[in-house]
């Protein structure tokens, strides 16, 4: 094997690529020639991520999904190991060092037996969704960690969004088939503007509970023969079958009442008359257009900016410049989550500019902007992969519901779409949904997918995953995490573990640690930050929702505490919504100032 060879950095979001050499001991166990390395395709844009961080603030209850997460440690309790999964045809494995310890049970060559591999664009089967599974229902229904992926629980009709329900609910049984029930999760994944205003599925929408067809199964995931019937679900009930009512019961057609031939039809007008219809004619709906990223950056941050800059302007009137309005701008701005460090520099900037004088609100917006500008622009990096890792590994990471599913499908696009080989590791175990919606991102973005069954081990998967990764040579492994809230400490171990596990394979890895946060949040993200950072080594940001009811002063304040690189935002729930964080764009956004 050559010893020397180029080790590429690429980064990727912005600029070019960059070459050095790589000392031998660099290379990790099971990694490919250097020619094989250095073969890998250029990728869009560069910077090294950075790890670590200081002390953990205490962490707050998050209200509505504190209830969920305390299932899911029910649930983790209950859950069973990964044997009981049929084999898949998995590619020999070298497993270059054994898990120990704690991790064993979870992370050994068992589980290896029981992580289902799909190449792109296999067919895939169809699982439950999140909140019909056993384990996640409201009411601490028992976990079956049992079921196998392919047990179909289908969606009801009305589930909204790509954001399948986290909350469970009374099941009932239906005719929904394993197809419809994909199909209703892929339409739920792509409707991104239908359906944000549509309400989450509570516990009383009684998701429905398909029966699926024996084709229907997973291939490689098989339920085991003791199955236990799970509360709410009738194992082997037979479906009623559809009967269609009798003529004489149909509306219109009871004995002796025959329905008029044609009601719409109307009367023959006698001769001198005219009919006219002044009704208004039905417009077809124009296609609005597809608002640009930056559009819809700007309409998602216009709360923040136009509560701003109404503030501001109505305390700049006819006033010049004096200690009493500086500290009442300073409040302004604090109010709007940017932080005391960065209100303090817009009004120091403020101060030494104006004092004294007649001060008007664009001043101070385009100052704002500035200041901004200069807290942000050390953080806006790319995301910069080490393809001579093969694979770099990427972990995923955050609180329920901040987009890392999505984000992560968003990722993979871009990556395999520069031809790259990418592989998705389904590391939420805890919801069924979680993992359909990473088998449909992966069939989409033509990238391989690491699965297991619902309650799986996620570290045990996340060991696995890698292993099949360096196997297949894939460039990069992007591996999803469930969402948990920072002040669950048991989950925050979990995910600690799962870093741990993967630092045997590599002690590099995880590679990038990203954390999603989700714009609409507020000061609770300042802590996220804190807290993830410290379980989980978080590395870079990605910041979602930016296109909704934002309140992304909270970046701001996030990157002057932290200075963590922000690399991408997510503007919209589509493939292509993900965009290279630019400093000026959102803090001119934020200010309400136009475009320079
Ligand atoms: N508008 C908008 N919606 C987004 C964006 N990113 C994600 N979403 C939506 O947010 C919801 C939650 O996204 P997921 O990707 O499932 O979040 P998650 O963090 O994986 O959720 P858990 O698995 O519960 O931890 C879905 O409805 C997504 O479509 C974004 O940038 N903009």
């Amino acid at each position: 094997m050559a010893i020397g060879f180029i080790k590429k950095i690429f980064s990727f979001g912005k600029d070019t690529v960059e070459e050095k050499p790589v000392p031998a001991a660099e290379v990790a166990p099971g990694m490919p020639a250097a020619d094989e390395a250095a073969t890998t395709t250029s990728v869009p844009s560069g910077h090294l991520p950075h790890r670590g961080g200081e002390g953990a603030a205490e962490a707050t209850a998050e209200g509505d999904r504190a209830a969920s997460n305390e299932e899911r440690a029910a649930t983790e309790e209950a859950k069973p190991g990964m044997h009981d999964l049929a084999v898949p045809p998995a590619p020999a494995t070298s497993t270059p060092e054994a898990i120990s310890e704690e991790d064993s049970e979870s992370a050994g060559p068992t589980a290896r037996e029981n992580i289902a591999v799909e190449e792109e664009s296999a067919p895939l089967p169809i699982s439950p969704l999140a909140g019909e599974m056993p384990g996640r229902a409201e009411a601490g229904e028992a976990p079956i960690g049992d079921v196998a992926l392919g047990d179909g629980v289908a969606t009801p009709p009305s589930v909204p969004s790509g954001h399948l329900p986290h909350e469970g609910g009374d099941q009932s049984e239906t005719e929904a088939t394993a197809e419809e029930n994909r199909a209703a999760i892929e339409e739920a994944m792509t409707g991104a503007d239908d359906c944000a205003d549509l309400p989450e599925v509570t516990q009383g929408d009684a998701p429905e509970i398909a029966t699926p067809e024996p084709e229907a199964e997973l291939e490689n995931l098989a339920a085991p023969p003791d199955i236990a019937p799970t509360e709410g679900v009738e194992a082997g009930k037979e479906s009623a079958p559809i009967l269609s009512p009798l003529v004489g019961e149909m509306p219109g057609r009871a004995e002796g009442v025959e329905a008029p031939e044609n009601p719409a039809t109307a009367p023959s007008l006698p001769k001198g008359f005219a009919a006219s219809d002044q009704r208004p004619k039905e417009q077809a709906p124009t296609p609005q257009p597809k608002l640009s990223w930056y559009q819809r950056l700007r309409r998602g941050l216009a709360r923040t900016s136009s509560q701003l800059t109404g503030q501001i302007a109505s305390l700049f009137t006819k006033r010049k410049l004096d200690e009493a309005t500086l500290q009442d701008l300073e409040d302004l701005l604090i109010q709007a989550d940017l932080g005391v460090e960065t209100a303090m520099r817009i009004t120091d900037t403020l101060s030494s500019e104006r004092y004294g004088k007649d001060v008007t609100g664009e001043d101070v917006s385009r100052i704002m902007a500035g200041e901004i500008t200069k807290v942000l622009a050390p953080v806006a990096k790319p995301l910069e992969l080490d393809l001579s890792h093969k694979p770099h590994v990427i972990l995923v990471v955050g609180v329920n519901g901040t987009g890392k599913t999505t984000t992560i499908g968003k990722l993979a696009a871009k990556l395999s779409g520069a031809g790259l080989k990418v592989m998705l590791a389904a590391g939420d175990t805890f919801r069924a949904a979680a993992i359909e919606q990473l088998k449909i991102w992966a069939e989409r973005t033509k990238s391989d997918i690491v699965a297991s069954k619902l309650g799986a081990d996620a570290a045990g998967l996340a060991y696995e995953a890698y292993q099949l990764a360096r196997e297949k040579k894939s460039d990069v492994l992007i591996i999803d995490t469930a969402g948990r809230l920072q002040n669950k400490a048991e989950l925050m171990a979990e995910l600690e573990k799962i870093v741990r596990v993967l630092g045997k394979l590599d002690p590099d890895a995880p590679h990038t640690v990203l954390q999603t946060l989700d714009a609409t949040t507020g000061q609770n993200a300042l802590q996220q930050v804190e807290i993830f950072r410290n379980v989980a080594g978080v590395s870079g940001l990605i910041m979602t929702k930016l296109d909704g009811t934002a309140r992304g002063g909270i970046l701001v304040a996030i990157s002057a505490k932290h200075k963590l690189p922000v690399y991408f935002i997510g503007v919209g729930e589509g493939v292509d919504d993900l965009e290279p964080f630019e400093a000026k764009d959102f803090a001119e956004a934020i200010a309400g100032v136009a475009a320079a």
